[in-house]
C-alpha cells in the first residue's frame, strides 16, 4: 500500500553528500518503498547530479539560503557554518506532505521502517554521546510553515548551542527527554556505525535488528576506497575499523557499486545516444553543461530550466525505482572504452567524468522556475572526481579554485569566508607578504 502524502526526506548541499544521498535513497526502495522519496539540494549541487538524484527520488527540491527571509540573513551573517543547519530546517516547508521521516545523506536503512510513521512530531532516537539529546540524524516531523517559522524566530533569538541543527532542534524540542516515552525512537533506527562498540555486548545482543545505521561523525563511508572485486572496504592509514563498522561500510558500498555507478553509466550511455557528436553534456569529460549554460544556443541551454528535460530528453523525469542489483553482477570499471580524463589518474585508472557543480544555473527541477543565470560561474563548485579501475572504486572531493576576479566580486558582494580563505589569519598572511 503506497501512501503518497508521507515522504522520507533527505538533504544534500553538495555533490559529495549527493553520494550518501544516493545510497540512502536506494537502500529505501531496496526495502519495499511506500512513501514517497524526497531530496532537497542547494544550488551547489551540479546538473549532472540532479539528473542521478531525480533517478532515485520523486522529487528532488531546491532551497536556496539566500532566497531565504531577510531575518535569516541577519541572525546568520556572520555565522557561516550554520548554512547547512538552516537548510535542515526547510524540510518543515514540504506541506504537500501530511508527515515525514527525516533522514541524514550518511544514514543507510538496513529494513523496512514505515512504521516510524506512526510516531507523531517530535520522535527521534537518543545521541550516544549525551543519551538526554536526539540525535537529529533521523526524525518524524510534520510539516507545517508555522512550525518552520517558529524554528527560524527560535533560531535568531537563541543561535544552536552545537552551532548546528542538533543543537537547535534539541532546544526548540525541548521536552522530548521527558514528556513523551513514545517519542523516544529505539536506538536501532539510528544506529551509530563508530560508536556501536563502546556496548559491545548490547551490540551482539540487538545489533541484528539494527534498521538504520548512521556513519555520524567526520569520516563517511564515501571516504573510504572499495573493491569491487573482492567487496571489502580499503581502510587508509592505521585507523582502526570495527568489524561491526566494515560490515556496514560495506553493506554501502554494495549498493553505490551495485546500483548508483550503473546509474552514471547509463545517464553517460543516454547523453552519447542523445549527442552522437561527442558534445554530450553529462557524457563527455570536464564539468557537464558548464559551458553551455550560459549562452542560450548552447546545445543545453533550452532544457536548464527544468531538470526534467536536461539535456535532450535524457528521460531524467522517470522516477522510477532502479531495480535493486546483486553487486556481484555488475562489474563497473572494466570497460575500457570510457573516455580517459584529461590526465591526472593512474594507468590502470578507468576516469569519470568529473562531477561538477554549476551553482544556480538550474531553478528547482520540478517546479520550471527560469534559470538563474546570473551568478553561474561565481561560487566555488565542490565536485567530486570519480576513480574507477577493476580493483578499486575511491570519492575524492575538489574544490574549484575561484579566479581573482570571481574572489573579488565574491568580496564586494559581502560574500565572505570568514572560516577559511578570508579567514582573519590569511589576510594578515597576504598583508605581511605584500609588506614585505
Ligand atoms: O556539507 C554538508 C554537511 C551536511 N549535510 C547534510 O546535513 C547532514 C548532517 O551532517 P553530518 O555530516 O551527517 O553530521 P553528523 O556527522 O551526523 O553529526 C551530527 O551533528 C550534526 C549537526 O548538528 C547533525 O546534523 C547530525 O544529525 C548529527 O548526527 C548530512 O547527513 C547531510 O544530509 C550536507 O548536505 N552537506
Ligand atoms: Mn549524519
Amino acid at each position: 500500500m503506497s501512501v503518497s502524502d508521507q515522504a522520507f526526506v533527505t538533504l544534500a548541499t553538495n555533490d559529495v553528500y549527493c553520494q550518501g544521498a544516493l545510497v540512502l535513497g536506494q537502500s529505501l526502495r531496496n526495502q519495499r518503498l511506500t512513501r514517497k522519496l524526497v531530496v532537497l539540494i542547494t544550488p551547489h549541487v551540479s546538473s549532472l547530479l540532479r539528473v542521478v538524484l531525480s533517478r532515485v527520488f520523486d522529487e528532488v527540491i531546491e532551497v536556496n539560503l539566500i532566497d531565504s527571509a531577510d531575518y535569516i540573513h541577519l541572525a546568520f551573517l556572520n555565522r557561516p557554518e550554520l548554512g547547512v543547519t538552516l537548510t535542515k530546517l526547510h524540510c518543515w516547508t514540504l506541506t504537500r506532505y501530511s508527515k515525514c521521516v527525516f533522514l541524514d545523506a550518511d544514514t543507510l536503512v538496513l529494513s523496512n521502517i514505515d512504521e516510524l510513521f506512526e510516531r507523531g512530531e517530535f520522535s527521534a532516537a537518543p545521541d550516544p554521546g549525551w543519551p538526554d539529546c536526539f540525535n537529529s540524524g533521523v526524525f518524524v516531523f510534520q510539516p507545517s510553515l508555522e512550525t518552520h517559522g517558529l524554528l527560524l524566530q527560535h533560531a535568531t533569538d537563541h543561535g544552536s548551542f552545537d552551532g548546528a541543527d542538533q543543537g537547535l532542534l534539541n532546544s526548540f524540542f525541548s521536552s522530548w527527554s521527558t514528556a513523551d516515552i513514545h517519542k523516544h525512537l529505539p536506538f536501532i533506527y539510528n544506529l551509530s556505525s563508530n560508536t556501536a562498540y563502546t556496548y559491545s555486548p548490547a551490540f551482539k545482543q540487538f545489533g541484528s535488528s539494527a534498521k538504520v545505521v548512521h556513519f555520524l561523525g567526520s569520516r563517511k563511508p564515501w571516504n573510504y576506497k572499495y573493491n569491487p572485486q573482492t567487496g571489502s572496504v580499503l581502510e587508509e592509514g592505521s585507523e582502526l575499523v570495527t568489524q561491526h563498522q566494515a560490515s556496514f561500510l560495506k553493506v554501502w558500498w554494495g549498493i553505490y557499486h551495485g546500483s548508483i555507478l550503473p546509474l552514471y553509466e547509463s545517464i553517460r550511455d543516454e547523453q552519447e545516444h542523445a549527442s552522437p557528436g561527442g558534445t554530450a553534456c553529462l557524457g563527455g569529460v570536464g564539468a557537464p553543461c558548464a559551458n553551455s549554460a550560459p549562452s542560450a544556443e548552447g546545445p543545453c541551454a533550452n532544457s536548464v530550466p527544468s531538470a526534467r528535460n536536461l539535456c535532450a530528453d535524457s528521460a531524467v523525469g522517470s522516477s522510477q525505482a532502479w531495480p535493486a542489483e546483486d553487486p556481484s553482477e555488475t562489474n563497473v570499471g572494466v570497460d575500457e572504452t570510457l573516455p580517459s580524463p584529461e590526465g591526472g589518474h593512474s594507468e590502470d585508472m578507468v576516469g569519470w567524468p568529473e562531477i561538477e557543480t554549476i551553482a544556480g544555473v538550474m531553478g528547482d527541477p520540478l517546479s520550471h522556475r527560469p534559470p538563474q543565470l546570473a551568478d553561474s560561474t561565481e561560487t566555488p563548485a565542490t565536485s567530486v572526481d570519480l576513480a574507477v579501475s577493476i580493483s578499486e572504486i575511491s570519492l575524492k572531493e575538489k574544490v574549484r579554485e575561484l579566479s581573482p576576479e570571481e574572489e573579488r566580486r565574491k568580496w564586494e558582494e559581502g560574500r565572505v569566508d570568514y572560516m577559511g580563505q578570508d579567514a582573519f589569519a590569511r589576510i594578515q598572511e597576504k598583508l605581511d607578504r605584500f609588506l614585505q
